[in-house]
């Protein structure tokens, strides 16, 4: 392409385990293009990192001489999702170690989230009620749990929950309050950076308010109990950049992972669910403090969280925080959040309907990409082949000629001095035209100059429709499938012909 320079490599490296991976320049298809073309052929270099890199994640695989099970229960290919120490700094759920893994369903090959809680001893089967109320929530907000076993495969007895898995979620705590010691990045020293009140702007705490707020709303509809409302158990999941930069910020997509896991953990103590309700909101308002003044331990000072958030905070947000931290009382409940964050909620649905039409703009400019990929592939399935050197109908004479000298004209093109033309607009263009069968006609000429033909792209196509449609019968026939219906090696119309082969 032009412009491409190997030498510069967009590099990323995951944070978890190093692995080496051939370069890959995210901005292979985007130089070419002109600044003031509106119509884009691609997604936008953004989104295709961060998809990329999601896929990316979800391939990597554990390093070796961590003792994994290699089967657990019809999960495979374990990876811990976070470091797998001992000792003292051990991860914790409540009063229990757990780890998180991502592993593959043997059945539908998909990635999952599974948190294994070590120690755990079931004592009644119907402990696993809970979860199977918890499958039937659907929320955008929710990570959406799947199922629970207990296990020996650890050589313990785990209790094992499985979660749709996020690749590259990060909890809020790792976003907005972890401390990050100085580190040198690309030769130059960055940070410290200490979570400071203030450092999330009001924008992105509202976002979340109402993220957290409607998840937990779905919940209570439902009869259940989050449980577990805490900035290391809330999930960023994604991030829809603005539409326009100076249109909008940023918006960030936030789930509750863990449901259910502490109502197995908890079975016996059988709480009131609505006890637990009014706990969760207690939990949220604390989330919202912590958030805010940019530290773990803001509410054991309320009036000085309160007098933090004041310098950063509107009155209302405040107002949302003091409520949820207040006395629990039987007429509290999530309602009343959204019922005070009126304007908020509308600010909120802009910025979601803007992130689902930037979407779908980049969704139209890869609409064409799957056809245009079929369609060179046909090419590559017909074009040099050995085996039709000597066929009269490839020769300068035959009728297939003509897809030899399209070829050159669609990706052989050289200027006057005789100089390859990279031009993927050019390309682009030819290929449209003649997936569409216009009517169009094109001058080819062979590359010793002594041919010359004119052709429609309609007769381009049905040549070679015609040619992949001989190459489709050769094939099956040397797989032992016979010719059933209308596959024809003859020329002629195949435009809407159907192939079907049977053994
Ligand atoms: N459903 C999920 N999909 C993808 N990643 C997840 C999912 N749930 C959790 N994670 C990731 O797994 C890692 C560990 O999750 P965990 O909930 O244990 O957070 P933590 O920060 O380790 O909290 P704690 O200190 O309580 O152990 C985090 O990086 C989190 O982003």
């Amino acid at each position: 392409m032009l412009g491409y320079d190997p030498t510069i490599d967009p590099y990323y490296a995951p944070a978890q385990y190093a692995f080496t991976r051939q370069p890959l320049n995210y901005h292979l298809y985007t130089l070419p293009r002109p600044e003031a073309l509106a119509h884009r052929y691609f997604i936008s270099d953004d989104v295709r990192e961060e998809l990329t890199r999601r896929v990316e994640t979800t391939r990597t695989v554990a390093p070796p001489g961590l003792n994994l099970p290699e089967d657990l229960q019809g999960y495979h290919s374990l990876m811990p999702l976070e470091p797998v120490n001992t000792g003292d700094t051990r991860r914790q759920f409540g009063n229990w170690y757990s780890t998180v893994y991502r592993a593959v369903n043997s059945k539908d090959g998909a990635p999952y989230a599974l948190r294994r809680i070590e120690g755990f001893r079931l004592m009644q089967q119907s402990a696993f009620a809970a979860i199977e109320a918890w499958s039937r929530i659907h929320h955008p907000n929710i990570v959406s749990v799947r199922e629970a076993f207990t296990t020996r495969a650890f050589s313990d007895s785990s209790l094992v929950v499985v979660h749709d898995y996020h690749p590259n979620a990060r909890t809020l705590y790792d976003a907005h309050l972890r401390s990050v010691p100085p580190e040198f990045v690309g030769g130059r020293l960055q940070g410290p950076q200490i979570p400071q009140a203030g450092d999330i702007p009001e924008r992105t705490m509202w976002s979340y308010i109402i993220q957290i707020a409607n998840a937990i709303r779905a919940v209570h509809d439902a009869g259940l109990a989050v449980r577990i409302v805490d900035v290391t158990k809330v999930i960023i999941t994604g991030k829809n950049s603005p539409v326009r930069l100076s249109l909008s910020t940023e918006r960030t997509m936030v789930r509750l992972s863990s449901c259910g896991i502490v109502d197995v953990l908890m079975h016996e103590a059988r709480a009131d669910v609505a006890y637990l309700q009014q706990e969760d909101l207690a939990m949220f308002g604390k989330l919202i403090f912590q958030l805010g003044c940019g530290k773990m331990h803001a509410l054991t000072n309320l009036p000085k969280a309160m007098e933090a958030m004041s310098h950063f905070y509107s009155a209302d947000l405040q107002k949302v925080a003091l409520l949820l931290v207040g006395k629990p009382e039987p007429r509290k409940n999530i309602g009343q959040v959204f019922d005070m964050i009126g304007n908020r909620l509308l600010a909120e649905m802009d910025e979601m309907q803007n992130a689902a039409d930037r979407l779908e703009g980049e969704l139209m400019s890869e609409l064409e990409n799957g056809r245009l990929v079929r369609l060179l592939c046909k090419f590559g399935f017909i074009n040099e082949r050995p085996e039709f050197a000597r066929e009269p109908r490839w020769s300068e004479t035959g009728d297939r000629y003509i897809i030899k000298l399209f070829r050159d004209y669609v990706f052989h093109q050289v200027d006057e001095h005789g100089n390859p033309v990279v031009n993927l607009t050019h390309v682009l263009t030819c290929l449209n035209k003649l997936d569409a069968g216009t009517d169009e006609r094109i001058m080819l000429v062979s590359r010793d100059e002594q041919s010359c033909l004119v052709v429609s792209y309609k007769d381009i196509k049905t040549c070679i429709d015609s040619a992949f449609r001989c190459v489709v019968l050769i094939s099956s026939r040397s797989m032992g499938w016979s010719h059933y219906a209308t596959v024809s090696c003859r020329d002629g119309d195949g435009v809407g012909q159907r192939t079907s082969l049977r053994k």
